[in-house]
């Protein structure tokens, strides 16, 4: 037990909503003989472990306890029972600049707030240039807070829980709200403190925040705690529930709730698929030339274990294949030669402003890139009831080696919304051979040229 971080216990929440802000006076003038509000539930028995050095996202449809379990968790909101264990100091990048006296300049208020985070005057004043450096708000360090735009108030407290020590620190999605540069210091101090071995909880609607930065995820949904598992099979699930048409959404829950209790199907499908891989010898076959080579260029092993499917809406997608230019079915690529990533779709009704498309992304879920055949408004105008439409990408992966997945897509206008059609996740697989000639590092290729000369100087 001794590597845990955060312990959860059966923890739940209970709002008290009322009415008028004058029923709250009353109910504390009744002393509970009669009651002036409505209970609101926001979470419900959460219970999950997070071991020191992880990672952990949170992820949940918009209202669903997400935010309020953060607070729990960083002390700042208190639960209606379970227990909440805590090893370590925790900095929160919570609502911000809620710590703040407005009355304060930026400078007073460092102080006041390195104080509250158990550190001495000498810590802080040790800490206090690289908080001003990381802030960025210049001369207004002087100048009290409540003269501030909410983007400084924001930045002078995100770079107070940044720099300060610690060995947990809490994300909210608040992360958001910076300038995209800004933003980007903050994931780079969140992957620094990573590196060093911290404990992160980290709040998201971001899938490919949630997949590119945490080891596992937790998906809540109305206050429950739907499933904790790897963040990759973690977004798929929340993905398939925030487009699930509403008549689903319980019949989707359930499925997920059974996932949990069962473990089933569950998360190493791309360690099955190199391992599956390994054994074929094609490499081998490659490296000889052999005369099987055109066989060797499909594996049938290499298929998703985990490909999730969204509710239909009218059409349905179907027999995906990868050809190469010789129209063979493959799923073993060369990065630099041709492919055609084909499907067909079957329309059960009428559609209108029918979009195809694909996305390739890698083994951990991290979204590389991908098309759609036309932009919103510029679909296909209708496609009728009964209509097969045959859909094909042309691509080069210009990637590392390595396994990576496909997704297929379906878009069409319902009503006034633009909604998937049909979207299958992790639909195909493929594999890129190695390429000893190649000079790229990292996961794409852009074909850069290293040139290295000696000058004098
Ligand atoms: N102080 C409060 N009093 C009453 N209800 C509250 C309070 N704080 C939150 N809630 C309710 O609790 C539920 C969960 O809210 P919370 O902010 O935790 O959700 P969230 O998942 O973080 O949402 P979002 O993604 O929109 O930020 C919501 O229905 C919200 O209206």
């Amino acid at each position: 037990m001794n590597n845990i971080s955060i312990s959860v216990r059966d923890v739940s929440k209970c709002f008290k909503i009322y009415k008028q802000p004058q029923d709250r006076l009353k109910q504390s003038l009744m002393r509970g003989k009669k009651d002036y509000f409505q209970e609101f539930w926001a979470l419900n028995d959460i219970s999950f472990d997070i071991y020191k050095g992880e990672t952990i996202g949170i992820i949940g449809r918009n209202g669903s306890g997400k935010s309020t379990l953060l607070q729990i968790i960083a002390g700042t909101l208190k639960q209606t029972s379970g227990s909440v264990d805590i090893r370590g100091r925790v900095a929160a990048l919570l609502e911000l600049g809620s710590g703040f006296n407005p009355e304060f300049t930026g400078r007073e208020n460092i102080l006041m707030n390195g104080t509250i985070l158990g550190l001495n005057s000498a810590q802080i004043n040790e800490l206090y240039d690289e908080i001003v450096s990381f802030a960025e708000i210049g001369e207004f360090i002087d100048r009290p807070v409540k003269t501030y735009s909410s983007g400084m108030a924001l930045r002078l407290a995100f770079a107070v829980q940044a720099v300060v020590p610690k060995e947990i620190l809490i994300v909210d999605e608040a992360l958001a709200v910076g300038d995209e540069l800004f933003q980007r210091k903050c994931f780079l101090k969140i992957e620094e403190f990573k590196k060093q071995g911290g404990t992160i909880l980290f709040v998201s609607h971001s899938a490919a925040a949630i997949v590119e930065l945490c080891d596992r995820a937790i998906l809540i949904d109305s206050g429950e705690q739907l499933i904790m598992d790897t963040s990759k099979r973690v977004v798929n699930l929340y993905q398939k529930l925030v487009f699930a048409p509403a008549d689903k959404i319980a019949a989707l829950k359930n499925e997920i709730r059974s996932l949990r209790e069962t473990g089933q199907g569950v998360s190493q499908a791309t360690d099955r698929i190199d391992e599956a891989y390994e054994s074929t010898g094609i490499n081998d076959a490659v490296a000889s030339n052999e005369p099987n080579f055109k066989e060797a260029m499909y594996d049938p092993h290499l298929i998703p274990t985990e490909m999730v499917a969204y509710e239909t809406r009218g059409a349905q997608i179907f027999d995906a294949e990868i050809v190469n230019i010789e129209g063979e079915k493959v799923n073993i690529l060369l990065a630099d030669q041709k492919y055609i990533y084909r499907y067909y779709v079957r329309f059960d009704r009428t559609c209108a402003d029918v979009r195809f498309g694909m996305l390739i992304k890698t083994g951990s879920g991290l979204e590389l890139g991908g098309a759609q055949s036309a932009l919103l408004g510029r679909g296909r105008p209708i496609v009728d009831a009964g209509e097969v439409c045959k859909v094909e990408f042309s691509f080069t992966p210009r990637l590392t080696q390595g396994v990576y997945f496909l997704n297929a897509g379906v878009l069409g206008v319902d009503g006034t919304s633009d909604v998937y059609l049909d979207r299958r996740i992790d639909l195909l697989a493929f594999k890129i051979l190695p390429n000893e000639s190649s000079f790229m590092t990292s996961i794409v290729d852009f074909n850069v040229m290293p040139e290295v000369v000696s000058i004098e100087r």
